[in-house]
């Protein structure tokens, strides 16, 4: 259903192993390698401060300007261009396929997934609703991926872009854009890029909000080792390697609540056994992600949001340092983890340093206890509550003020 019908074929992330996956893979870990993505590091610090002047004006609206900002940021790190401050097409088409991608990646929603054969069948035959589900969703995924990559290309023509994923792709000579193979390898690392980062990155934050509201001991703590460490300015990447505490609240953010649960779901290309259990060729795998980060002999009572436990002689312990069952497994390992990993670190580093999170109250003045609950999906997405989100100190207020100045 997902590939075929909705239209995410060409996204690498679900395409079987071979050449046309080999060469997209290629392609997006030339930018997004641990090393490369020391580049896309000032667009992430302008994606924080945009964040921070946004909750500082409308702070209710946090779980929208979170989602926003993180695919306008995206957006200027893979396409090169800004995107509106709110409405944008590019944004609204992607929300819109994205959500119809989370739903229909469940196994079993669709019955065509169990029975394949009922893809050949009339859309009037009952139980064949999933057709016309198709022919309505599939031109939103397909102008989810052509239309912020075609915008990209007119505005390289005229040269009023910003150096991106896509602009040195296609100056790297081994992809050009007027053969139309290599337009689609472009086109589809973009929107691997797009699709990965956005949807992924936003539930982790949105988790943070609530991890901090839940358990303000932990914040006052992170905020007591940022006053420490940076004092009266705003975070940077220089300060990454000396907050440990902060970065155990990011790895923790990252385990108690798994953003894919189940992970993605693998093929096996050759039969296989597992502990005695013989698993055939072609058999669909998922790895129970959620079990894993909840194994009680490696991480005690599992439940509480306890970010000490990746701390060891006051550092961070380096056998958790990038929690990589989060990122999936062997060869399809997440190629977008250094990348999700400093967006994460720089967003949470600076809301905790001018943000104070706490419980919202009602019209009485009364706090009110938050609900914390998570949408059914294959993405793990929270779903929306209340909360206060007030700036520290009229010093921090003016911090973010002045954040557009720099
Ligand atoms: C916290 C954030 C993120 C999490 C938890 C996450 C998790 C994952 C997981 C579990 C997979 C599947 C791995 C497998 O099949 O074993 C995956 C694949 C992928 N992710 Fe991420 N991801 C995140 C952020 C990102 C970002 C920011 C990008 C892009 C910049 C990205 C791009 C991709 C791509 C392209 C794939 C497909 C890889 C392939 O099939 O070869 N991800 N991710």
């Amino acid at each position: 259903m997902l590939n075929d019908l909705l239209g995410w074929g060409s996204l690498f992330s679900f395409m079987s192993y071979g050449d046309a996956w080999r060469i997209r893979r290629r392609a997006f870990w030339q930018e997004f390698n641990a090393y490369r993505t020391l580049n896309h590091r000032p667009k992430q610090l302008d994606t924080s401060r945009d964040l921070l002047r946004r909750l500082l004006k409308e702070p209710e609206e946090f779980l929208h300007h979170i989602k926003y900002t993180l695919a306008a940021g995206v957006i200027s790190v893979v396409y090169g261009f800004d995107v509106k401050p709110e409405n944008d097409p590019n944004i609204t088409r992607a929300e819109k396929a994205l959500e119809q991608l989370n739903e229909s990646a469940i196994s079993g929603n669709f019955l065509v997934d169990i029975l394949p054969v009922l893809r050949y069948v009339p859309s009037w035959m009952p139980g064949a609703g999933f057709k016309s589900y198709a022919k309505k969703a599939r031109p939103e995924t397909l102008d989810m991926f052509n239309a912020p990559y075609d915008e990209a290309c007119s505005r390289i023509q005229t040269g009023n872009i910003d150096p991106s994923v896509i602009s040195r792709i296609l100056e790297s000579g081994n992809y050009t854009s007027d053969r139309c193979a290599d337009r689609d390898v472009v086109r589809d690392v973009a929107s691997a890029a797009y699709a990965g980062g956005a949807e992924t990155s936003h539930a982790v934050l949105s988790t943070f909000i609530a991890a901090m509201l839940l358990y303000p001991d932990v914040q006052a703590k992170g905020q007591r080792e940022i006053d420490s460490y940076i004092g009266a300015r705003l975070p940077n990447f220089d300060d990454l390697p000396h907050m440990p505490y902060v970065h155990a609240i990011m790895l923790e953010v990252l385990r108690w609540q798994a953003v894919l649960p189940l992970s993605v779901a693998h093929r096996l290309t050759m039969d296989d056994e597992y502990n005695g259990y013989y698993l055939p060729k072609h058999s669909t795998i998922f790895v129970n992600t959620w079990a894993i980060l909840r194994d009680e002999e490696y991480y005690p009572d599992p439940d509480s949001f306890n970010p000490g436990r990746f701390l060891k002689d006051g550092k961070v312990d380096p056998k958790h340092k990038d929690l990589i069952v989060n990122f999936g497994y062997g060869r399809r390992t997440c190629p977008g983890r250094f990348f999700a990993m400093d967006s994460l670190w720089i967003l949470l580093t600076s809301m905790l340093a001018v943000f104070d999170i706490k419980k919202a109250k009602n019209a009485d003045g009364q706090e009110i206890d938050p609900n914390i609950q998570y949408l059914p999906g294959y993405t793990r997405h929270i779903k929306p509550f209340r909360c206060s989100i007030t700036p520290r100190s009229p010093e921090a207020e003016k911090l973010i003020r002045d954040s557009d100045l720099m």
